[in-house]
């Protein structure tokens, strides 16, 4: 069964944050209503931005229930502007009821392998089988315009990294430099996967995704290897970003 979809949702940022955080909302309800809680990871720069502002308002959440990770984190204190974490924290968290004890941050206070490792150590809390790989409930993936995801990067051999969960990243090319991120094997068990796609500036990236030519020998991009196994995977896309597609399900 193929069980991704391409919602090109057309018109700009405010139909793509609602049409999203409805999304979020109905599968935090199921999630809650038949396993007790709901986990998500957030990831951050322009996809965190939507669905924060989205999401603050909402008052058909049980946000008691959610257990809040990202997807990926600058190795930076919670006190920089780069910290994904602390942007969910300001603009989502300190709106809602979300227990602090349910949010995972990434320790800054060590170096970026031990921050990795700590970081498995905080999947593990909430996903406490180590035979199994983390099941997230809802990713929210995001892309730069080279295709990368959380922070996973085009020709990076942390791309091939199927054991580790969590891998240190030392020399990212997008600034800073020092990072931690989920690795395929946990983005790929999600229960759904959503990714975000806005504006004019990943419209070329979004197209040799979802359109590759069909010639080229070019490895896939990160962002285009994200396929859960058994899970849903959505992309929302905006008018702008979508508008290199011949295809389109708008
Ligand atoms: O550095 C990062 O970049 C990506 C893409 O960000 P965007 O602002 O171009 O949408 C983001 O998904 C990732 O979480 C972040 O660490």
């Amino acid at each position: 069964m193929d069980n991704t979809a391409v919602n090109i949702v057309g018109g700009g940022e405010d139909e793509m944050r609602q049409k999203v955080c409805d999304t979020i909302a109905a599968r935090a309800k199921e999630a809650a209503a038949s396993r007790g809680q709901f986990t998500i990871g957030f990831s951050g720069g322009s996809a965190a931005k939507m669905v924060c502002s989205g999401l603050r308002s909402r008052k058909d959440v049980e946000w008691g229930k959610w257990h809040v990770f990202t997807c990926d984190e600058r190795h930076v204190q919670l006190s920089d502007p780069d910290s994904n974490i602390a942007y969910v924290q300001r603009e989502l968290l300190d709106h809602v009821g979300v227990p602090s004890s349910n949010v995972y941050p990434i320790d800054p206070s060590v170096d970026v392998s031990a921050a990795a490792e700590d970081y498995v150590a905080k999947l593990r809390k909430v996903f406490p089988d180590k035979s199994q790989v983390p099941k997230f409930d809802f990713l929210i993936l995001g892309m730069g315009p080279d295709g990368h995801t959380c922070s996973l990067f085009p020709g990076h051999p942390g791309l091939e990294e199927m054991k580790r969960l969590v891998i240190p990243i030392t020399d990212s090319p997008k600034p800073p430099p020092n990072r931690i991120t989920l690795t395929y094997p946990v983005l790929n068990n999600a229960r759904c996967v959503v990714v975000i796609g806005t504006g004019s500036s990943k419209a070329d990236v979004i197209k040799k995704c979802l359109e590759p030519d069909p010639g080229s020998e070019e490895p896939a991009l990160p962002i285009a290897r994200v396929f859960p196994h058994t899970g849903e995977l959505i992309w929302f896309l905006d008018t702008a970003s979508a508008s290199k597609l011949s295809k389109t399900n708008a």
